[in-house]
Protein backbone atom coordinates (compact mmCIF):
# COMPACT_ATOMS: atom_id res chain seq x y z
CA UNK A 1 0.00 0.00 0.00
CA UNK A 2 1.33 3.93 -0.41
CA UNK A 3 3.31 4.80 2.15
CA UNK A 4 1.93 8.44 1.05
CA UNK A 5 2.09 10.02 5.12
CA UNK A 6 -1.44 11.99 3.39
CA UNK A 7 -2.69 8.56 2.72
CA UNK A 8 -6.31 7.96 5.08
CA UNK A 9 -6.02 5.19 8.24
CA UNK A 10 -7.55 1.96 7.40
CA UNK A 11 -10.09 0.69 9.05
CA UNK A 12 -9.70 -2.79 10.79
CA UNK A 13 -12.28 -3.91 8.06
CA UNK A 14 -9.56 -2.75 5.23
CA UNK A 15 -6.21 -4.36 3.79
CA UNK A 16 -3.85 -3.46 1.24
CA UNK A 17 -1.41 -5.00 -0.56
CA UNK A 18 0.74 -4.45 -3.77
CA UNK A 19 0.51 -6.84 -6.57
CA UNK A 20 4.36 -7.90 -8.37
CA UNK A 21 2.94 -5.48 -11.34
CA UNK A 22 2.81 -2.41 -8.93
CA UNK A 23 -1.08 -2.07 -8.46
CA UNK A 24 -2.55 -0.94 -5.16
CA UNK A 25 -5.33 -3.25 -4.05
CA UNK A 26 -7.48 -3.26 -0.94
CA UNK A 27 -9.55 -5.94 0.62
CA UNK A 28 -12.73 -5.52 2.30
CA UNK A 29 -13.74 -7.92 4.58
CA UNK A 30 -16.34 -7.05 6.87
CA UNK A 31 -19.85 -8.65 8.47
CA UNK A 32 -21.74 -8.75 5.54
CA UNK A 33 -18.91 -10.36 2.93
CA UNK A 34 -15.95 -9.29 1.05
CA UNK A 35 -14.80 -7.18 -1.85
CA UNK A 36 -11.61 -6.10 -3.81
CA UNK A 37 -10.77 -2.68 -5.12
CA UNK A 38 -7.82 -1.81 -6.97
CA UNK A 39 -6.62 1.72 -6.99
CA UNK A 40 -6.01 1.98 -10.82
CA UNK A 41 -9.73 2.65 -12.37
CA UNK A 42 -10.99 2.14 -8.47
CA UNK A 43 -11.93 -0.95 -9.83
CA UNK A 44 -13.82 -3.01 -7.88
CA UNK A 45 -12.75 -6.58 -8.72
CA UNK A 46 -14.87 -8.89 -6.62
CA UNK A 47 -17.66 -8.62 -4.49
CA UNK A 48 -19.14 -11.80 -2.53
CA UNK A 49 -21.64 -11.50 -0.01
CA UNK A 50 -21.62 -13.41 3.04
CA UNK A 51 -23.14 -16.76 2.51
CA UNK A 52 -23.40 -16.70 -1.25
CA UNK A 53 -20.92 -16.96 -4.36
CA UNK A 54 -19.28 -14.34 -5.93
CA UNK A 55 -21.56 -11.64 -7.84
CA UNK A 56 -18.88 -9.88 -9.94
CA UNK A 57 -17.48 -12.13 -12.69
CA UNK A 58 -13.61 -11.90 -13.46
CA UNK A 59 -11.58 -13.48 -16.40
CA UNK A 60 -9.50 -15.86 -15.45
CA UNK A 61 -7.15 -13.98 -18.09
CA UNK A 62 -7.37 -10.75 -17.17
CA UNK A 63 -4.81 -8.36 -17.19
CA UNK A 64 -3.08 -7.16 -14.03
CA UNK A 65 -0.75 -4.55 -15.34
CA UNK A 66 -0.30 -0.57 -14.68
CA UNK A 67 -2.43 1.12 -17.73
CA UNK A 68 -4.15 -1.99 -18.56
CA UNK A 69 -8.36 -2.35 -17.58
CA UNK A 70 -8.80 -4.85 -16.29
CA UNK A 71 -11.81 -7.87 -17.80
CA UNK A 72 -14.05 -8.34 -14.93
CA UNK A 73 -15.63 -6.68 -12.27
CA UNK A 74 -16.62 -2.92 -12.25
CA UNK A 75 -14.66 -0.75 -14.86
CA UNK A 76 -15.89 2.89 -14.34
CA UNK A 77 -16.18 4.34 -18.31
CA UNK A 78 -15.77 7.66 -18.22
CA UNK A 79 -15.59 10.46 -19.52
CA UNK A 80 -16.84 8.94 -22.90
CA UNK A 81 -18.28 5.50 -23.58
CA UNK A 82 -16.91 3.50 -26.38
CA UNK A 83 -14.98 5.09 -29.09
CA UNK A 84 -14.31 8.69 -28.37
CA UNK A 85 -16.37 11.23 -30.93
CA UNK A 86 -14.34 12.95 -33.43
CA UNK A 87 -11.28 10.86 -31.84
CA UNK A 88 -10.68 7.22 -33.57
CA UNK A 89 -6.87 7.33 -31.46
CA UNK A 90 -8.40 7.53 -28.42
CA UNK A 91 -8.72 4.54 -25.77
CA UNK A 92 -12.03 2.86 -26.29
CA UNK A 93 -14.48 4.01 -22.59
CA UNK A 94 -12.46 6.79 -21.55
CA UNK A 95 -9.06 7.47 -19.52
CA UNK A 96 -10.52 6.56 -16.04
CA UNK A 97 -10.29 2.85 -15.79
CA UNK A 98 -6.92 2.78 -16.75
CA UNK A 99 -5.65 6.09 -14.38
CA UNK A 100 -4.84 5.42 -11.24
CA UNK A 101 -7.08 6.84 -8.62
CA UNK A 102 -6.17 8.21 -5.15
CA UNK A 103 -7.85 6.81 -2.04
CA UNK A 104 -9.15 9.93 0.06
CA UNK A 105 -11.21 7.95 2.67
CA UNK A 106 -11.96 4.80 4.36
CA UNK A 107 -14.30 4.03 7.12
CA UNK A 108 -17.04 1.78 8.62
CA UNK A 109 -20.22 2.94 8.78
CA UNK A 110 -22.28 0.59 11.06
CA UNK A 111 -21.40 -2.78 9.41
CA UNK A 112 -20.61 -1.21 5.76
CA UNK A 113 -17.35 -0.51 4.73
CA UNK A 114 -16.83 2.78 2.94
CA UNK A 115 -13.52 3.57 0.38
CA UNK A 116 -14.12 6.95 -1.65
CA UNK A 117 -11.26 7.21 -4.13
CA UNK A 118 -10.86 10.61 -6.64
CA UNK A 119 -9.24 11.20 -9.29
CA UNK A 120 -8.93 14.92 -10.93
CA UNK A 121 -9.29 15.80 -14.19
CA UNK A 122 -6.28 15.54 -16.31
CA UNK A 123 -4.04 18.01 -17.44
CA UNK A 124 -4.33 16.94 -21.16
CA UNK A 125 -3.94 19.26 -24.04
CA UNK A 126 -5.95 16.53 -25.88
CA UNK A 127 -9.02 16.58 -23.61
CA UNK A 128 -9.17 20.22 -23.72
CA UNK A 129 -13.06 19.86 -24.49
CA UNK A 130 -13.41 17.49 -21.29
CA UNK A 131 -11.14 19.20 -19.07
CA UNK A 132 -11.92 20.45 -15.48
CA UNK A 133 -14.11 17.17 -14.20
CA UNK A 134 -13.05 16.59 -11.23
CA UNK A 135 -14.19 12.58 -10.06
CA UNK A 136 -15.06 11.34 -6.77
CA UNK A 137 -16.11 7.56 -6.55
CA UNK A 138 -17.33 5.92 -3.30
CA UNK A 139 -18.07 2.26 -2.83
CA UNK A 140 -19.92 0.58 0.08
CA UNK A 141 -19.67 -2.82 0.94
CA UNK A 142 -22.56 -4.37 2.83
CA UNK A 143 -25.64 -6.36 2.95
CA UNK A 144 -25.48 -4.53 -0.69
CA UNK A 145 -22.95 -3.41 -2.81
CA UNK A 146 -23.37 0.30 -3.72
CA UNK A 147 -20.87 2.46 -5.82
CA UNK A 148 -21.37 6.31 -6.90
CA UNK A 149 -19.59 8.09 -9.59
CA UNK A 150 -19.58 12.12 -8.61
CA UNK A 151 -18.42 14.08 -11.40
CA UNK A 152 -17.78 18.21 -10.19
CA UNK A 153 -16.86 20.50 -12.94
CA UNK A 154 -14.45 23.40 -12.13
CA UNK A 155 -15.33 24.91 -15.83
CA UNK A 156 -17.48 27.54 -15.96
CA UNK A 157 -19.45 26.69 -19.54
CA UNK A 158 -21.50 23.25 -19.43
CA UNK A 159 -19.65 20.22 -20.17
CA UNK A 160 -21.24 17.17 -21.97
CA UNK A 161 -19.06 13.44 -21.10
CA UNK A 162 -20.40 9.61 -21.06
CA UNK A 163 -20.35 7.83 -18.17
CA UNK A 164 -21.42 3.80 -17.16
CA UNK A 165 -20.71 1.55 -14.13
CA UNK A 166 -19.62 -1.21 -17.06
CA UNK A 167 -20.55 -4.09 -14.27
CA UNK A 168 -19.55 -7.86 -15.16
CA UNK A 169 -22.32 -9.94 -13.69
CA UNK A 170 -21.53 -13.46 -12.65
CA UNK A 171 -24.11 -15.74 -14.28
CA UNK A 172 -24.23 -19.99 -14.62
CA UNK A 173 -24.86 -19.73 -18.66
CA UNK A 174 -25.17 -16.34 -19.92
CA UNK A 175 -27.68 -18.11 -22.65
CA UNK A 176 -29.87 -19.19 -20.09
CA UNK A 177 -30.32 -16.21 -17.99
CA UNK A 178 -33.11 -13.94 -18.26
CA UNK A 179 -32.58 -10.16 -17.71
CA UNK A 180 -36.09 -8.56 -16.46
CA UNK A 181 -37.06 -4.95 -16.26
CA UNK A 182 -35.80 -3.71 -19.80
CA UNK A 183 -39.18 -5.20 -21.75
CA UNK A 184 -40.67 -1.94 -22.49
CA UNK A 185 -37.76 0.11 -23.33
CA UNK A 186 -36.70 0.92 -26.70
CA UNK A 187 -32.79 0.19 -27.64
CA UNK A 188 -29.84 0.83 -29.82
CA UNK A 189 -28.14 -2.19 -31.61
CA UNK A 190 -24.61 -1.45 -31.77
CA UNK A 191 -24.75 -4.99 -33.50
CA UNK A 192 -26.42 -3.30 -36.72
CA UNK A 193 -24.86 -3.58 -39.93
CA UNK A 194 -22.71 -0.51 -40.60
CA UNK A 195 -24.96 2.05 -42.52
CA UNK A 196 -28.40 0.68 -41.24
CA UNK A 197 -30.72 1.88 -38.31
CA UNK A 198 -29.48 0.34 -34.96
CA UNK A 199 -32.96 1.59 -33.12
CA UNK A 200 -35.18 -1.12 -32.32
CA UNK A 201 -38.45 -1.17 -30.86
CA UNK A 202 -38.96 -2.67 -27.03
CA UNK A 203 -39.02 -6.56 -27.24
CA UNK A 204 -41.98 -6.88 -24.81
CA UNK A 205 -40.53 -10.01 -23.08
CA UNK A 206 -37.27 -10.67 -20.85
CA UNK A 207 -34.10 -10.95 -22.76
CA UNK A 208 -32.42 -14.05 -22.92
CA UNK A 209 -28.96 -13.53 -24.29
CA UNK A 210 -28.04 -15.54 -27.15
CA UNK A 211 -24.58 -15.28 -29.06
CA UNK A 212 -23.68 -11.60 -29.73
CA UNK A 213 -25.68 -8.77 -27.52
CA UNK A 214 -24.67 -5.66 -27.29
CA UNK A 215 -27.40 -3.19 -26.97
CA UNK A 216 -27.75 0.37 -25.33
CA UNK A 217 -31.54 1.04 -23.88
CA UNK A 218 -33.07 4.40 -24.38
CA UNK A 219 -34.58 6.39 -21.38
CA UNK A 220 -34.43 4.05 -18.92
CA UNK A 221 -34.17 4.86 -15.07
CA UNK A 222 -35.63 1.63 -13.75
CA UNK A 223 -33.83 -1.93 -11.82
CA UNK A 224 -32.38 -4.69 -13.93
CA UNK A 225 -33.07 -8.42 -12.26
CA UNK A 226 -30.42 -10.94 -13.88
CA UNK A 227 -31.82 -14.33 -13.15
CA UNK A 228 -30.49 -17.73 -14.00
CA UNK A 229 -31.16 -21.14 -12.83
CA UNK A 230 -29.27 -20.26 -9.10
CA UNK A 231 -30.34 -16.61 -8.27
CA UNK A 232 -31.41 -12.96 -9.11
CA UNK A 233 -29.27 -10.22 -8.89
CA UNK A 234 -31.01 -7.31 -8.98
CA UNK A 235 -29.20 -3.81 -10.23
CA UNK A 236 -30.49 -0.58 -8.95
CA UNK A 237 -29.35 2.56 -10.07
CA UNK A 238 -29.80 6.09 -9.98
CA UNK A 239 -29.28 9.33 -12.06
CA UNK A 240 -28.52 7.03 -14.92
CA UNK A 241 -30.64 7.11 -18.27
CA UNK A 242 -29.42 4.40 -20.25
CA UNK A 243 -28.79 0.88 -19.73
CA UNK A 244 -25.93 -0.84 -21.55
CA UNK A 245 -26.41 -4.89 -21.74
CA UNK A 246 -22.89 -6.75 -22.97
CA UNK A 247 -22.75 -10.06 -23.95
CA UNK A 248 -19.71 -10.99 -26.76
CA UNK A 249 -20.67 -14.27 -27.46
CA UNK A 250 -18.95 -17.24 -28.35
CA UNK A 251 -16.70 -15.69 -31.67
CA UNK A 252 -16.36 -12.45 -30.48
CA UNK A 253 -15.10 -13.64 -27.40
CA UNK A 254 -12.66 -15.99 -28.82
CA UNK A 255 -10.76 -12.96 -30.45
CA UNK A 256 -10.20 -11.50 -27.07
CA UNK A 257 -7.21 -12.08 -25.48
CA UNK A 258 -8.15 -11.44 -21.88
CA UNK A 259 -11.16 -13.97 -21.65
CA UNK A 260 -10.26 -17.56 -21.46
CA UNK A 261 -11.69 -19.75 -23.27
CA UNK A 262 -15.59 -20.73 -22.96
CA UNK A 263 -15.81 -17.72 -20.14
CA UNK A 264 -18.04 -15.31 -21.65
CA UNK A 265 -21.22 -18.07 -21.24
CA UNK A 266 -20.05 -17.34 -17.25
CA UNK A 267 -20.83 -12.99 -17.83
CA UNK A 268 -23.39 -10.88 -18.79
CA UNK A 269 -22.58 -7.48 -18.44
CA UNK A 270 -25.41 -4.82 -16.99
CA UNK A 271 -23.95 -1.12 -17.19
CA UNK A 272 -25.75 1.69 -15.46
CA UNK A 273 -24.96 4.75 -17.54
CA UNK A 274 -25.74 8.17 -19.44
CA UNK A 275 -24.25 7.55 -23.37
CA UNK A 276 -25.17 9.16 -26.43
CA UNK A 277 -28.18 10.84 -26.41
CA UNK A 278 -28.24 10.72 -22.61
CA UNK A 279 -24.49 12.11 -22.01
CA UNK A 280 -24.68 14.48 -18.85
CA UNK A 281 -24.14 18.04 -19.43
CA UNK A 282 -23.12 19.32 -16.80
CA UNK A 283 -23.52 22.76 -15.63
CA UNK A 284 -20.59 24.68 -13.21
CA UNK A 285 -21.15 24.04 -9.57
CA UNK A 286 -23.46 21.47 -10.17
CA UNK A 287 -22.25 17.89 -9.64
CA UNK A 288 -23.84 14.49 -10.78
CA UNK A 289 -24.16 11.42 -8.91
CA UNK A 290 -24.90 8.14 -10.76
CA UNK A 291 -25.00 5.09 -8.43
CA UNK A 292 -25.50 1.58 -9.17
CA UNK A 293 -26.50 -0.74 -5.95
CA UNK A 294 -26.59 -4.62 -6.41
CA UNK A 295 -27.93 -7.35 -4.28
CA UNK A 296 -28.63 -11.26 -4.55
CA UNK A 297 -32.66 -11.38 -3.69
CA UNK A 298 -33.50 -14.27 -1.79
CA UNK A 299 -35.15 -17.08 -3.55
CA UNK A 300 -38.56 -17.19 -3.46
O1 LIG B 1 -13.38 -4.36 -24.65
P1 LIG B 1 -13.90 -3.17 -23.89
O2 LIG B 1 -13.29 -1.86 -24.34
O3 LIG B 1 -13.79 -3.36 -22.41
O4 LIG B 1 -15.45 -3.06 -24.24
C1 LIG B 1 -16.27 -4.15 -24.06
C2 LIG B 1 -17.70 -3.82 -24.50
O5 LIG B 1 -18.24 -2.87 -23.65
C3 LIG B 1 -19.63 -2.63 -23.87
O6 LIG B 1 -20.10 -1.73 -22.94
C4 LIG B 1 -19.81 -2.06 -25.25
O7 LIG B 1 -21.18 -1.79 -25.51
C5 LIG B 1 -19.24 -3.03 -26.26
O8 LIG B 1 -19.37 -2.50 -27.57
C6 LIG B 1 -17.78 -3.34 -25.93
O9 LIG B 1 -17.29 -4.31 -26.82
Amino acid sequence: MTTDSTAPALPPTVTSRTTPAGLEVLTVANAHGTAEVYLQGAHVTAWTPAGEDPVLWLSSASAFEPGVPVRGGIPICFPWFGARDGHPEAPAHGYARRTVWTLVGAHDDHETTVLRLALAAPADPALADLSGLDALYEVRVGRTLDVALTVTSTRDVPVRFEEAQHTYLRVLDVEATAVHGLEEVAYLDKTAAAGTDPHRTPEGAPLVPSGQVDRVYLGTSGPVQVVDAARTVRVTKSSSQSTVVWSPGAEVAAGMRDMGPGEWREMVCVESANVGEHAVVLEPGRPHTLGSSYEVLPRV
